[in-house]
C-alpha cells in the first residue's frame, strides 16, 4: 500500500526517468549539439528509481529492494571456465581423466560418466590388496576432509558391476575449476569389474543429482555444485578415437569442433541426459526413424534396438550374434558400413573403425562390434563409440539440453 508522499516520490522519479527536451532548445542558442546515447548504458528503471527514493531521503519498498538484489545475484559475471585432459584405455573400453581432491592435492584419474551420479573413488577404506596399482584417496591425509556423519552409498552400474563405501567432503579440482566442499565417496567394497581394471581409480558421476545413491541424505554431483560459478553452465565432453581429448567446463571450445552446434532437448525423468534421434542411417541407407537414448560417456558401446542391430550387420559379410562372445561378431577384416545418427538435421557420422570395437580376445580374427543390442537394458545408450565422433556439449541450463557439433 503506497502512502501519498511514496505515489508522489513515484511520479517525480517517473518523470525525471522521461527523456528532457533536445539540450539546443532547452539552450535557447541554436548550434547543433549532438548527444550520443551511451551504447552500453543498459536502461534499468529500478535502478533510476532507487535513485530517485535515495535522493529524498526515503526507505526503498520491499518489491525494490528485491528487485535490485535479483538484479545484482544475475549480475553477477560467473567467471570460471576449465578444461582437463580425458585419455582412452585400450580400445576406447573408458576415458580417464585427473581430478585432484583433497589437501595436499590427491591425484586419482577417474571414470566421467554421464549416466551415473556419485563421485566415488578408491580409498584407504578399501581392503589393501585393491588398493594395490591404484591412487587412492585418504581422507585422514586430507587437511580439509569432513566425514559426513551417518552417510552412506551403494552404487549398481547397468553391466552388474557396483561398489559401495561412507562419505567425506573434501575439495575437488577438475582441469582449474574447483569446489571445497564436494561429496567424495569412499569405496569400501568394489566389484570384480573395478578390481580388474588397474587404473580406473573411481568416477565422477555427471547425470543429473536426481539419481545420486548417497543415504539418508543424497549429493550433489561435481557439475551440479560447480554449474553456478562458470561463465556459462554447461560443460563438453570431446572424446577421441585411441588419443587424448578433454571435458571443457563454462564454454564450448570451438577449435574443437567444425559448423555449428545443435541443441536437442533433453528429458531428464530418469535422471540421464535422454535426448531423441530422428532418424539413423545404415551406410548410405536412411532409416526415418527417431530413436531415443542416452548420452552416456560412462558405457563403451552404442547399444540399440534389435531392429537398428539388424539392419547394421546384414550389411557385414561374416557377421553373427554370438552366444559365446555375447553379442554381434564378424571377421576382423570384414568391411564395415558408417552409422550415423541424426541430431535435429546434425548428421553425426560415426566412421566404420570405430564399429569395430576389439577382437574377441587379443589376437583374435574374429572382431566384436561397436554396436550392439540394447535389449533387455529398457534404454537405449549412446556411450563412447557414438559420443567419439561428436563434440557433446551437456548444457544444465534452466532448461537442459544436448549440444552435438561434427568434429
Ligand atoms: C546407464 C549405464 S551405467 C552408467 N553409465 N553408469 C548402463 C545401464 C544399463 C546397462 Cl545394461 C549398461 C549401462
Ligand atoms: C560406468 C560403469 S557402468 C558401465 N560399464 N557403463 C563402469 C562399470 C565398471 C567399470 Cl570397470 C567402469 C565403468
Amino acid at each position: 500500500m503506497q502512502t501519498f508522499s511514496q505515489t508522489l516520490l513515484l511520479v517525480t522519479a517517473v518523470l525525471s526517468l522521461t527523456s528532457a527536451a533536445p539540450l539546443e532548445e532547452q539552450k535557447g542558442h541554436n548550434f547543433k549539439v549532438h548527444q550520443v546515447r551511451n551504447p552500453k548504458h543498459v536502461k534499468n528503471g529500478a535502478l533510476a528509481l532507487a535513485k530517485a527514493y535515495r535522493k529524498y531521503g526515503a526507505p526503498l519498498p520491499e518489491y525494490l529492494t528485491t528487485a535490485l538484489n535479483n538484479q545484482t545475484s544475475a549480475n553477477t559475471k560467473r567467471a570460471t571456465t576449465g578444461s582437463a585432459a580425458t585419455t582412452p584405455e585400450e580400445y576406447d573400453s573408458e576415458y580417464l581423466t585427473p581430478v585432484s581432491i583433497g589437501t595436499p592435492a590427491q591425484t586419482l584419474n577417474l571414470d566421467f560418466d554421464t549416466g551415473s551420479a556419485d563421485l566415488w573413488v578408491f580409498s584407504t577404506e578399501l581392503a589393501s590388496r585393491y588398493q594395490t596399482g591404484h591412487s587412492v584417496y585418504s581422507p585422514s591425509k586430507s587437511s580439509t576432509s569432513k566425514k559426513l556423519s551417518g552417510a552412506s552409498w551403494d552404487i549398481s552400474y547397468g553391466d552388474g558391476s557396483g561398489a559401495s563405501g561412507d562419505v567425506y567432503t573434501d575439495v575437488v579440482n577438475i582441469g582449474g575449476v574447483s569446489f571445497a566442499s564436494q561429496a567424495v565417496e569412499a569405496a569400501s567394497t568394489i566389484s570384480t569389474q573395478f578390481t580388474e581394471d588397474t587404473d580406473n581409480d573411481g568416477l565422477v558421476g555427471l547425470a543429473f543429482s536426481s539419481i545420486n545413491t548417497v543415504s539418508p541424505t543424497s549429493q550433489k554431483t561435481f557439475f551440479d555444485n560447480i554449474k553456478s560459478s562458470l561463465s556459462q553452465p554447461l560443460f563438453a565432453a570431446n572424446l577421441k578415437h585411441d588419443t587424448s581429448g578433454s571435458y571443457d567446463f563454462g564454454f564450448a571450445d570451438s577449435s574443437q569442433y567444425t559448423g555449428s552446434i545443435t541443441y536437442t532437448s533433453v528429458s531428464t525423468s530418469q535422471g540421464f541426459w535422454q535426448f531423441t534421434a530422428n532418424s539413423y542411417q545404415v551406410g548410405s541407407t536412411s532409416y526415418n526413424t527417431k530413436v531415443s537414448g542416452i548420452a552416456d560417456t560412462g558405457t563403451t558401446l552404442l547399444l540399440l534396438p534389435d531392429t537398428i542391430v539388424k539392419n547394421y550387420y546384414s550389411k557385414v559379410s561374416g557377421a553373427q550374434n554370438s552366444n559365446t562372445y555375447g553379442g554381434y561378431v564378424f571377421p576382423c577384416s570384414a568391411t564395415l558400413p558408417t552409422f550415423t545418427y541424426v541430431v535435429g538435421t546434425k548428421s553425426i557420422v560415426i566412421p566404420a573403425a570405430y564399429l569395430n570395437y576389439a577382437p574377441v580376445t587379443d589376437g583374435s580374427s574374429t572382431c566384436y562390434g561397436g554396436l550392439q543390442s540394447s535389449a533387455g537394458i529398457g534404454i537405449n545408450i549412446f556411450g563412447d563409440v557414438a559420443l567419439k565422433a561428436a563434440y557433446v556439449v551437456f548444457n544444465g541450463g534452466s532448461t537442459p539440453q544436448l549440444g552435438f557439433a561434427t568434429k
